[in-house]
Formats: structure tokens, C-alpha cells, sequence
């Protein structure tokens, strides 16, 4: 299925983010192992607190989508949560703290809302819990949506109105909080009237996060906030939640069932509101709460505002190519770089040692330039949610005259272009790699960018529009910033290629540059190159 050109870079961004990496820095090695928790105040990893990253994604999501009104069209994901975290409805370090690791992963083709979409895909997937079929192009909001997350202590009307207005009946709003809640807990930092009677003095407490006011049995030194898990599975996505609920054992469904708060009993009231039915047929096995929750977490996450068009669901099981870099030289040699993504999914043929890719020449034909990829088959660089992946990684050279429309791997081909790209090669940024730290704070950076345009009556200029994600005043998200324009300037000819190129100074952090890219456009035909990475410069020094 051929996408619309930013529809396909938005699917492979995403793509490439949730599948392609587990390495140090990944989005993946942050919630690894389940029960890891990344400290958005400091930055680290931090094991003390009774917190956990994963869980804290599905409640992101979940109070980012719950103020969604389908029949009006508006809010459900789409990073609105970033605006509303003051809110008494969005206590807890939770919000903050999944934006500040999404953060990192942002760009002009990952925006924050489809990040948050992936981030429960993941925390699900490598937790034990089913695949959830991610689709990318949600839109991040630009200021705060209407408030009303429902709380502990909401009364059920009020709640199943919430839940109706943004899509959900009372069995699927009773199924979502049992699915939901099967990760983490309730923390007494964040809520301490849940273990003790609601009071002034705790209503206060509460506001200020005190440590100090838990209730001593909820803390301990591994737990300085106190979490009462719902199950005694607390980084598993499971069943054990609902049936502990049901048999009364273990945590028996956790502090919003057990509180003796009558107020503050909301999973209760939820769960008993249908006289338990949905959580009991919820309950009938591993399998079905596997399959019902998957239905219904995708449900969520794909809820997005009126206009939004969303891609198709991410295939696991295409063979895919990734990172792939179009370089030509002065003299007119090109070379193709990246890798293909093969993932051993169970019943599909094991991952073969090598494959062979082919050039498809710029005339559409199959070429007789080849290349071996072959794979590392002692690494797994995927997420863990669909299988081993390994990564092919290859090069094609071959001359400007030839050049490319696509790369075929067995009777698969995958379209390229070469009208027009930035080759890396040509460019440069100052200071590099060997200098970058992506804490640094803001500095100059002096790109060179060069861009080739297949031309034999080129224009003098091509139009450079930079996406930068630039910080949003009281929001830990980014926005991405298309404010900044430059020219290239046409420098001389490669081959059938016309050379364009500039030296741009631009003050940003490396964060900054990390997400940044440019698109490239000739204005004399409309033609574009959309969504170069500037980092991948940096990788060719
Ligand atoms: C009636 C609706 C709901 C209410 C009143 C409610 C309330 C709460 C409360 C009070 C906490 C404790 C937060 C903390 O102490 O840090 C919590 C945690 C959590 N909720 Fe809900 N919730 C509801 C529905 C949902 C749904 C539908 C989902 C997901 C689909 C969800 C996912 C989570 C998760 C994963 C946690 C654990 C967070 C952590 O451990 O950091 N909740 N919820």
C-alpha cells in the first residue's frame, strides 16, 4: 500500500522507534527491566521510590485520552496531558515524568501524542501483555483541553459519563480500568486519603507530595513512596489484578478496592456497578483478558481528535529497511546505506543469514547492482514484543547516471527517490560527534548543508525550512518549531545532479539537534525533500 509521502515517514519514524532499538538511550532501555523507573527530576534511573516508568505510560495515556468527546470531535490523545498537569485530576509525578523520556524521541515525523500512543504499545508488550497494533499521525495539541479525569472520589455517574463521552459503555470503561490497573499502583505520596480518612492536614499533604505524612506501612526502603500495587504482579501486564479481586487474595485488586474510604473506593464502585459481570467475564482466563484489554487499549490510544488521519497499524512482519542514507560525490558516485529489519516472528521462516538487495536503476528496472546484507544473528535489536530482530545492514554503490527508484530484496521492492536529498557526505556540523553531549546545554552549531537536486536547468536556490523542537512554556513536551527558513545556494554540478549548499549557524541544545531536521524544497517545481535527520550528519564523522 503506497502512503501519501508524510503519512510513510511518519509510519517508518515510528516504526523505527519502537522496533529497531534496544540498545542504551532506547526508548525500550528505560523500561528495562519492567519494574525500572527513570527519575524525570534528575534524569536517573532510581529503584527507591515504589515507582515504575511503565505504568506511569498507561496512566499518561489514559488521562491524555479520557477527556476525549467523540461525538464533538475533539481531545483524546494528543499530548493535551503536557498543558494539564497542574490539575488536581493529574497528580502525581507520572505525567512529567513519561514526557521527560518521550522528549528525547520527538521530531517533525514523531509527535509527542503518537510517542505517548507507543509508550503504552511498549509498556504492554515487553511487560507480558499482548501485542497492540500502533498506528502513527496523531497531533499534538497546542494548549490545555477540558479537564474531567475521573478521581477516586467521583461519583460512578460521573465517572461513566467521562469514560461515554469519550467512546467507552460501562463494560468497556470497567474492562479498561482492570486492564490498566494490572501495572502499578497507588501511591500514599500521591494519594495519601486513600489509607487514611480525608482530612484538611491530608488534602494538604497531598498537594505537597510529603513523604512524610505515608502511613508507615506503605513505606519502606525500597518504597520511600509507598505504593500499595494492585496486584501482587506489579510489572506484569496480567490477569492476576481481576482475579485477585474476584477471590479476595493477594491485593485483592489494590487500594481502590480495599481503602476502608468509602469515598475514595472507585475501582469498587466501577467493578460492582454492573453487579461484577464484566469483571468476572474479564476473569474467564488469561487468554480472553489478553484479548479483550489489547481491543480496548487500541481503542485508546487511536482515539484522536476529528481531521486526524492516522496511518495503517505498524507490520511486524514486513521485512523492512531503515535508516537508509542516499550520499552522491563530486564526481557523480553514489552510494545507498542502511539496513533492513527482519523480526523472527513465530511461524514465519527464520531469519535467513544474508539477503541479497538490488538496485532498481532510476529508469525502474532491476539492476544488476547487488549487495550482500547479512545479519548479526547473535544480537536481537527489537523491543521483544513480536520476536528476535536483526538488522541487515548494506551499501550499494553505483554511478549518478544509473541511479536509483527503489531497492528489491527477493520479488519485494521498496520505492525510493533520488530527485532530490541532502547528501551527508557533502555536509557537515561544528562542533561534531566527538564533542556532543546530549545534555549540553544551547551552543552555536554551524551546519553546512549540502543538497543534490537531479536537474539539468537547476534553479539558483533551493529553500531550506528547518523542524526544531523548541520548548512550550509550563509543558515538559516539546513543539516543533518550522519558524526557521535558510537558502542553499547552487555550488556546481555532479553528474546529472545540480549541488546546493549554505553554511548555517544556529544556536540550539543537543537535545535540540537530536530531533532536529530539514526539509528541502525547489520552489521553481514544487518538489521536496521532507525530513532529513541533521544528526545522521554527525554520524558520517
Ligand atoms: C475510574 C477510573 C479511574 C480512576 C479513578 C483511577 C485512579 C487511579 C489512581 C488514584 C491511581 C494512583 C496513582 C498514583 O498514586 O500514582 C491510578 C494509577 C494508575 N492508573 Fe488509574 N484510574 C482509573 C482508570 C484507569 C484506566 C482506564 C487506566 C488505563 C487504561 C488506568 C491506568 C492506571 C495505571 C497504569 C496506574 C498506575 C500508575 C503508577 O503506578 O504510577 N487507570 N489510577
Amino acid at each position: 500500500q503506497l502512503l501519501p509521502d508524510s503519512q510513510a515517514l511518519v509510519l517508518n519514524e515510528l516504526e523505527h522507534l519502537y522496533l529497531d532499538n534496544s540498545g542504551p538511550g532506547s526508548i525500550k532501555s528505560t523500561i528495562t527491566p519492567c519494574t525500572n523507573y527513570v527519575d524525570s527530576t534528575t534524569g536517573l534511573n532510581n529503584n527507591t521510590l515504589g515507582r515504575q516508568t511503565t505504568a506511569q505510560w498507561i496512566r499518561t495515556a489514559f488521562h491524555d485520552f479520557v477527556t476525549a468527546d467523540v461525538a464533538a470531535g475533539t481531545g483524546g490523545i494528543d499530548a493535551s496531558i503536557g498543558f494539564e498537569t497542574h490539575r488536581p485530576e493529574n497528580v502525581g509525578a507520572a505525567f512529567n515524568d513519561s514526557l521527560f523520556v518521550f522528549a528525547f524521541s520527538i521530531s517533525a515525523k514523531a509527535s509527542m501524542a503518537d510517542l505517548i500512543a507507543l509508550g503504552t504499545a511498549m509498556a504492554i508488550g515487553t511487560c507480558g501483555g499482548p501485542p497492540i497494533p500502533l498506528r502513527g499521525g496523531r497531533i499534538d495539541a497546542t494548549v490545555a483541553g477540558p479537564s474531567g479525569v475521573c478521581q477516586p472520589e467521583t461519583d460512578l455517574q460521573t465517572t461513566l459519563a467521562s469514560f461515554s463521552s469519550a467512546g467507552f459503555n460501562q463494560a468497556d470503561a470497567i474492562a479498561l480500568t482492570a486492564c490498566g490497573h494490572t501495572m502499578g499502583g497507588v501511591h500514599y505520596s500521591t494519594f495519601p486519603q486513600i489509607g487514611r480518612s480525608l482530612s484538611i492536614a491530608v488534602v494538604t499533604a497531598r498537594v505537597d507530595e510529603n513523604v512524610a505524612t505515608v502511613p508507615a506501612s506503605a513505606v519502606g526502603p525500597n518504597n520511600l513512596g509507598g505504593r500499595i500495587a494492585f496486584d501482587d504482579t506489579v510489572a506484569n501486564f496480567d490477569i492476576d489484578v481481576v482475579q485477585q479481586y474476584l477471590s479476595g487474595t493477594g491485593n485483592r485488586g489494590g487500594a481502590l478496592v480495599t481503602t476502608t474510604n468509602k469515598t475514595v473506593q472507585s475501582d469498587l464502585r466501577l467493578y460492582e456497578s454492573d453487579n461484577n459481570v464484566t469483571i468476572k467475564s474479564l476473569g474467564q482466563s488469561p487468554a480472553h483478558f489478553a484479548s479483550t484489554c489489547a481491543s480496548l487499549i487500541s481503542r485508546m490510544i487511536n482515539t484522536v481528535p476529528r481531521g486526524v488521519s492516522l496511518t495503517p497499524a505498524i507490520d511486524p512482519r514486513a521485512l523492512k529497511h531503515a535508516n537508509v542514507t542516499l550520499n552522491v560525490d563530486w564526481s557523480g558516485h553514489m552510494t545507498l546505506s542502511g539496513f533492513f529489519r527482519y523480526i523472527d516472528i513465530a511461524g514465519s521462516p527464520p531469519a535467513p543469514n544474508s539477503f541479497t538487495v538490488s538496485l532498481i536503476a532510476r529508469n525502474g528496472l532491476v539492476s544488476s547492482i547487488t549487495t550482500n546484507a547479512v545479519g548479526d544473528l547473535t544480537t536481537d535489536t527489537g523491543n521483544g514484543v513480536y520476536g528476535p530482530t536483526f538488522q541487515y545492514p548494506f551499501t550499494l554503490d553505483f554511478p549518478a547516471t544509473t541511479g536509483l527508484s527503489g531497492i528489491a530484496v527477493g520479488g519485494q521492492e521498496f520505492p525510493l527517490q533520488d530527485s532530490l536529498f541532502v547528501a551527508p557526505t557533502l555536509s557537515s556540523i561544528e562542533p561534531g560527534l566527538a564533542e556532543y553531549n546530549i545534555l549540553d546545554p544551547t551552543h552555536l552549531f554551524t551546519f553546512n548543508i549540502t543538497a543534490a537536486l537531479l536537474s539539468s536547468h537547476p534553479p539558483a536556490t533551493l529553500k531550506v525550512t528547518f523542524a526544531i523542537p523548541v520548548p512550550q512554556p509550563g509543558n515538559m513536551s516539546p513543539r516543533i518549531d518550522y519558524s526557521t527558513t535558510a537558502e542553499l545556494f547552487l555550488i556546481g554540478q555532479a553528474g546529472p545532479f545540480a549541488l546546493f549548499s549554505a553554511i548555517i549557524e544556529q544556536n540550539m541544545t543537543s537535545l535540540q539537534l537530536f530531533g532536529a531536521s530539514v526539509d528541502i524544497e525547489d520552489e521553481s517545481t514544487g518538489t521536496v525533500a521532507m525530513f532529513f535527520r541533521l544528526f545522521s550528519i554527525l554520524q558520517f564523522f
